[in-house]
């Protein structure tokens, strides 16, 4: 991966993203226009844990997705939706409540509010380069640290610290 690698590692659990994303919803229940939030949409595949949690907390049944595809630098150097939620619902995104796991460089949500301009746009994580791109938020890292999502990881085995070092 192009993006690695990174100075420091943020591993998060499942239990760890669940309360943050409670906390998320927490925030975005006080930002919430006057007729409440239309729909929510998940940036897929990340955006989709965090979105469930959230619509969840917040009671709100219209749940779509938009697919973003990031090419590397030797192929395409722009990331592309190659699925749109439905247009019906979400307009010009204005009531629209969009989701990500995390803003890193913040080109994936460029992307996204170029597609919605009006919605607001909310992630878990964020790294400083790619917090102008987001309205709400819950933890920030710094720009070198990579972020480890439970369905990344697996339980291990560790050698015992005892008789570690033969
Ligand atoms: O701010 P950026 O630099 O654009 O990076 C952030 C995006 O990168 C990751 O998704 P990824 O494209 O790896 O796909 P995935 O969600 O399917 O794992 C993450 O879930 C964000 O969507
Ligand atoms: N899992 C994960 N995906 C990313 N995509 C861009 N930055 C990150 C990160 O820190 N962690
Ligand atoms: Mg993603």
């Amino acid at each position: 991966m192009d993006r690695l690698p990174h100075e420091k590692g943020f591993h998060v659990s499942w239990d760890q993203l669940h309360r943050d994303a409670r906390a998320l919803a927490w925030r975005l229940q006080d930002a919430a226009p006057a007729s409440g939030w239309k729909a929510v949409v998940a940036i897929t595949r990340g955006g989709m844990a965090p979105a469930m949690i959230i619509s969840r907390e917040l009671d709100i049944r219209t749940v779509d997705t938009i697919s973003v595809k990031s090419y590397n630098h030797q192929e395409q150097s722009e990331p592309r939706i190659i699925k749109s939620p439905d247009a019906t619902v979400v307009g010009d995104g204005e009531g629209i409540l969009i989701i990500d796991d995390l803003v890193d460089t913040g080109k994936t949500l460029e992307v996204v509010r170029k597609a919605m301009p009006k919605a607001h746009v909310a992630t878990v994580y964020a790294k400083p380069q790619g917090r102008p791109m987001v309205d709400s938020f819950i933890t920030e890292v710094s720009q070198d640290t990579w972020i480890f999502f439970p369905w990344d990881m697996a339980l291990q085995y560790v050698k015992p610290f005892h008789g570690s070092d033969d």
